[in-house]
């Protein structure tokens, strides 16, 4: 089922919540609502459900107008945070309380109910009562739960986020095996951008009420349409350098195109030669986690970090000279939003230069 939003708003009184957002979100694909607190993820997932009624514009699944559909009528599960499930259930009365309502047959609500544990591996555990389940377990009943009449539609508010870190990555592999068993169109609203980079189909990036981005996971890692979302996606987080940064090597060529904000991400850095660098700096710290070794570097006051340099050798207190493939480094406007550093061809071939020159002096060093 696809669902989409012509010209949606929702205000809460004098508060606008969503402005007017567009989007149509791809049948079958597991979707992801990412952004912070407050962005208006919930309220979105919501009309969709609808428990709330947008204050204008149109929602569809498919070619159907649902604007005004009662929730019953809309074929839609959902799986709150919390887990909702009623306490003095069983776990195979929650998960067949959906169909009783629906009136069907005690024996067809049995066997359905006993397919989606099976589905979701909580079949050895339908004679207990929520409360004996640890919180992992509890979110399997109420997924099946949710899938039980079938729905055109899963829903899903934060589902992980009572969870702790090991679960949290074992039911997320879950939900993602889950959805692809089934097919259903499901939404998965989180905060995290792990979370929702490492399950998703497609990611739709709000902020403000407003959708920044809506791409699959890795074009939104790699072709930030804005500042925000270069920022909102990483982690590390993306180094933002300005024109008048301590890093930034005023003499390099990139330094002089028409932009107001470059992004490196910390594993695009490459060593270079001093003056054919773009950005230098004093390492600080330098961290070791595991494989992973991560460079602190200083430029007066300005701080940045390093990571995948092949350089066992550096230690804190070293200059470093850097710079990064053109392809890896993003620029944007005074209003944040991404600009091409391609127009500027003239200074590109010097840098391209510049680049082969030092890829050149490393092959020659090696
Ligand atoms: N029923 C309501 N009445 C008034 N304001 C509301 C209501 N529901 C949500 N809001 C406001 O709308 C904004 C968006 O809320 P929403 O719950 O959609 O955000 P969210 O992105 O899901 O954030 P969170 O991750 O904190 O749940 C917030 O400022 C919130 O205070």
């Amino acid at each position: 089922m696809q669902v989409r939003f012509e010209d949606v708003t929702m205000r809460f009184n004098d508060k606008v919540v969503l402005d007017r957002i567009n989007f149509t979100l791809p049948s079958q694909e597991l979707i992801s609502f990412l952004g912070p607190s407050g962005c208006g993820k919930s309220t979105t997932l919501y009309l969709i459900s609808g428990l709330l009624e947008a204050t204008s514009g149109h929602i569809y699944f498919d070619d159907q107008d649902v604007t005004k559909l009662d929730p019953v009528k809309r074929e839609v599960g959902l799986v709150f945070q919390n887990y909702a499930l009623y306490p003095h259930m069983t776990v195979l009365d929650n998960i067949m309380f959906p169909l009783k309502m629906a009136k069907v047959p005690k024996k067809e609500r049995v066997e359905t109910a006993k397919r989606m544990a099976e589905l979701t591996h909580i079949a050895d555990q339908l004679d207990k009562f929520p409360r004996q389940l640890s919180g992992g377990q509890q979110q399997r009943v109420a997924i099946s739960r949710a899938l039980s009449k079938s729905p055109d539609i899963l829903l899903m508010d934060e589902p992980l986020s009572n969870l702790d870190a090991r679960l949290r990555v074992e039911m997320r592999e879950e939900i993602r095996r889950i959805q692809q068993e089934t097919g259903v169109t499901t939404v998965f609203v989180t905060h995290d951008q792990e979370e929702a980079l490492s399950i998703a189909d497609h990611v739709m990036v709000l902020d403000k009420g407003e959708i920044q981005q809506m791409s699959d996971p890795v074009t939104l890692y790699r072709q930030p349409k804005n500042l925000f979302v270069a920022k909102f996606i990483g982690s590390p987080a993306i180094n933002t350098f300005t024109k008048t940064s301590p890093a930034l090597n005023p003499q390099a060529s990139l330094a002089g195109l028409n932009w107001t904000t470059l992004g490196i991400r910390p594993e695009h850095f490459k060593f270079t030669q001093v003056g054919q660098h773009l950005i230098q700096g004093v390492i600080s710290r330098i961290e070791q986690v595991g494989k992973d070794i991560t460079f602190h570097v200083q430029a007066d006051h300005e701080h940045f970090v390093v990571s995948d340099l092949n350089a066992t050798q550096l230690q804190a207190g070293d200059q470093i000279y850097l710079t990064a493939d053109l392809d890896h480094i993003q620029a944007f406007d005074a209003q944040g939003q991404a600009v091409s550093l391609n127009d500027s061809a003239g200074a590109i071939t010097d840098l391209q230069e510049s680049v082969s020159q030092v890829e050149e002096a490393d092959q020659a060093h090696e």
